[in-house]
């Protein structure tokens, strides 16, 4: 299987697909993409079979260009999800002081979940985004760049022979990045009971209550969500979707009855992958709602309808 990542080497994301790959000659051969919808064409073009794109980061919230990205042109398929601490480090070429630092470049994920840092040690400083916090670290490593230092993984600063000035300067120690491994569409990994649903939701038109006429398929099967945004559709202000992970698999009962219910109360349902879930979490299903319950219940309609 051909790989692809959102790079350059050194991102968190390239960090990811080597936890997946666990294989250091598979990531060596895997393309580095800069941007997160040019990782995603290349899927669609058939130039690689899978990417690592960043979803969802625990301080900061959803990646919208991954989300953007997901919810338009052909639909793709989520094959896997990994997850990644992030720690942050102050990368320089050698010879820049701290107090000489005028202006940081890094992606704007990483800028916003070292702000406190920033505000307390360098509240002159400007910052200047780059695509990736690799891309920061591999400017400066090229030279010309517009930015002293990057904000980067300490990976990256190795990578790119860059001196670290300041170490682990996340404002959040605990923060967490989950990656997506992102094919086309074709079969879906097997039910594991540790699993997650993503969809992407298009309400007919907006009219009070209509969110709730959506996470009503949810609850009435007892589902439980784990993410739940809404995302501009871009097609006129004021005009969103959702895009939701659900606990549970496709092959499930409740999770094929909401699917059922979703697509009739819905303009459109973007179905993005049902795929094992990386902490191994198993769904917390009611009895009342697993798949023999179901079963159960159709058994009992069958012979009534008989
Ligand atoms: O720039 C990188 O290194 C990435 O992998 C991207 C990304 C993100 O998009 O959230 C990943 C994790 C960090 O939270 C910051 C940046």
């Amino acid at each position: 299987m051909r790989h692809g990542y959102f790079g350059p080497r050194g991102t968190f994301t390239q960090m990811a697909l080597a936890r997946w790959l666990g294989d250091d000659d598979a990531l060596a051969a895997a393309t580095a993409y800069a941007t997160v919808p040019a990782a995603l064409e290349g899927v669609r073009a058939g130039e690689v079979d899978a990417v690592m794109v960043p979803i969802e980061n625990s301080v900061e919230g959803g990646v919208s260009a991954t989300l953007d990205a997901l919810n338009s042109a052909d639909p793709l398929a989520i094959q896997g999800e990994v997850l990644v601490p992030i720690t942050f480090v102050l990368a320089a070429p050698g010879g820049v002081e701290l107090a000489s630092v005028r202006t940081v470049g890094t992606h704007s994920h990483a800028w916003s979940q070292v702000r406190g840092w920033m505000a307390r040690e360098l509240p002159e400083a400007a910052y200047v985004p780059t695509l990736s916090t690799a891309a920061a670290a591999e400017g400066l490593a090229e030279g010309g760049a517009t930015y002293d230092v990057a904000v980067c993984a300490p990976l990256a600063a190795e990578v790119f022979g860059l001196d670290v000035l300041a170490d682990d300067i996340g404002d959040n120690r605990s923060a967490v990045t989950r990656f997506v491994l992102v094919g086309r569409p074709g079969q879906v990994p097997e039910p594991t009971g540790a699993d997650k649903t993503t969809l992407v939701l298009y309400q007919h038109e907006d009219h009070p209550g209509g969110l709730l006429e959506l996470l009503e398929q949810f609850a009435a099967r007892g589902i439980n969500l784990s993410r739940l945004e809404s995302r501009p559709t871009g097609a006129a202000m004021g005009s969103y979707c959702f895009s939701v992970d659900v606990d549970g698999h496709l092959a499930e009962e409740r999770v094929g009855e909401a699917l059922v219910g979703l697509r009739r109360v819905c303009a459109d349902v973007r179905f993005l992958g049902s795929y094992p879930r990386a902490d191994a979490r198993r769904a917390q299903v009611p009895a009342t709602a697993d798949d023999a319950a179901y079963a159960d219940a159709r058994a009992w309609l069958r012979s009534l309808r008989t």
